[in-house]
């Protein structure tokens, strides 16, 4: 039956055209559509380092000139903007000083142009709701949000009947904690996990204490890193759940989740790990990690923002109790219509990141070298925060502490990173960063920092060569 309404193609002609088309009617037929977006939109670009612009095809050549010349006029954060928009931007002083840039890649990334692509069809024509079992419109969703979960689970070593649509990783954390938590109550009332923690996950905890249940809060070492012992001896008999986060949100610290995993399927507890900002950056499988669960957003790894999804392994089991009473979509354990539209972004998402993880890597690599080194280099006094090799942390986050300068101040002048707490300032990079990018961010930050410090007491102490750490300071 479905093979004939296929065959039939009752679709309307808008859900055959692509996003260039859609985009860029005048250039439809032309090359593909994220060279077009490019061009019609001005959308930001591929980097350099795309698969395709490989390739001497007349196609990928002119979409590698596209490329350059989007790249050449402007910065990523310019990009799909008027001039006119820009500069009412710089007037309300929001994130722009001089030249654009972004560098809050923790925070969110921009959407693949490949991404894009692939979900415009679901925003126009194909719009049918997964669920629906009777006719064409139901099925074709369907069928592609079947394709989205499979490069999910492909991206992480799963099989694709593990992998649940949520609406992010928020809902993913509380969904695996409160979940495993109030499915096996009867039997285990304990949860461990770490006090660096994503708040989602902190907060879920806390939600549980307040229900009876027991939270260990682990504390993590200088680096970041959890301390195995003390999680070996924090296991209890009744601890159900441990949950670690993959990596680390604020110092981009990468646990040992293989090891994790080794001690937690030994002592019987499930593993649960947030890997909101690993999943599509650095290689993972949950079988060689023995996860039970693991959290995935979509906006993290250049898909859209409000889809994610949980893995939850099937041999052995792991149960949850939904979080949500409704029509028992995703095998009863998140009911709510999938949007079918974001799945298919966060499947692409998984698909290019799959693809592009190695070039990704040694972009971002270059990168993160670049500003270390441009940054400490030109400025002493700076301290990396978390481990200072690159097999313990993720490059795309270099998060850095500026000693005798007021924080809130830097962060104010720089208008580019995120602020953590008073002289640590993280500078996130991703796909689409810039060397140009990173370049301003260095001057900018060496500019503000040397100007924070000249008017700093502490600071003229230091250069007059006072020991400030020998000082007694008074509480008046
Ligand atoms: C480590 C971590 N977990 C969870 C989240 C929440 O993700 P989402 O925005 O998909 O709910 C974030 C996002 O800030 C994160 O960095």
């Amino acid at each position: 039956m479905r093979s004939l309404w296929q065959a039939l193609k009752l679709l309307p002609a808008v859900q055959q055209q692509s996003a260039s088309s859609l985009l860029a009617p005048a250039a439809s037929g032309t090359p593909a559509a994220a060279a077009v977006l490019q061009q019609a939109r001005g959308i930001f670009t591929a980097p350099p380092h795309d698969a395709s612009s490989s390739s001497s095809s007349p196609q990928a050549i002119q979409q590698q000139q596209l490329r350059e010349q989007s790249t050449a006029a402007q910065p990523l954060f310019a990009r799909g903007r008027t001039d006119a928009e820009n500069q009412a931007i710089v007037k309300k002083g929001i994130k722009l000083l001089g030249t654009p840039m972004y560098l809050d890649m923790q925070a969110t990334t921009p959407l693949d142009p490949r991404v894009v692509d692939a979900m415009l069809p679901f925003m126009t024509g194909q719009f049918g709701n997964p669920h629906s079992r009777t006719h064409y419109y139901g099925w074709e969703s369907e069928e592609a949000m079947e394709t989205a979960r499979g490069e999910v689970a492909k991206l992480i070593g799963a099989d694709a009947k593990e992998i649940i649509f949520t609406s992010g990783a928020t809902e993913s954390n509380n969904l695996a904690i409160k979940g495993v938590a109030q499915f096996y109550r009867e039997k285990k009332k304990h949860i461990i996990t770490t006090q660096t923690e994503h708040k989602c996950v902190l907060d879920s905890c806390r939600w549980l204490q307040q229900r009876g249940f027991d939270v260990t809060y682990l504390p993590v070492q200088k680096d970041g890193l959890v301390d195995l012992d003390l999680l070996k001896s924090a296991i209890r008999p009744d601890t159900a759940l441990v949950s670690v986060m993959t990596v680390n949100n604020e110092i981009g610290v990468i646990q040992p989740i293989k090891e994790i995993g080794d001690i937690c399927r030994s002592r019987n507890v499930f593993f649960h790990t947030d890997a909101a900002q690993a999943v599509g950056k650095i290689p993972l499988n949950v079988h060689d990690a023995k996860v039970d669960l693991m959290s995935i957003s979509g906006h993290k790894l250049y898909g859209p923002k409000g889809i994610g999804a949980i893995y939850l392994r099937r041999r052995p089991r792991v149960r949850v109790e939904p979080l949500m009473s409704g029509g028992g979509q995703e095998r009863g354990i998140r009911s709510g219509t999938v949007p079918a539209m974001l799945a298919v972004g966060l499947g692409e998402a998984a698909r290019v990141s799959q693809k592009e993880m190695a070039a990704d890597t040694a972009h971002i690599i270059q990168l993160e070298k670049r500003l270390r080194e441009g940054l400490m280099g030109q400025l002493t006094g700076v301290e990396l925060n978390g481990p200072n090799n690159l097999q313990q942390r993720y490059p795309g986050n270099l998060n850095l502490s500026f000693a005798y300068v007021e924080g809130e101040s830097l962060i104010m002048g720089l208008k580019c990173s995120h602020m953590v707490v008073l002289t640590l300032c993280r500078y996130g990079m991703g796909r689409f960063t810039t060397v140009e990018e990173v370049d301003r961010a260095i001057e900018l930050t060496v500019n503000h920092v040397n100007k924070l410090r000249q008017m700093s007491p502490l600071w003229e102490m230091v250069q007059e060569g006072i020991d400030i750490k020998t000082i007694q300071w008074s509480q008046h």
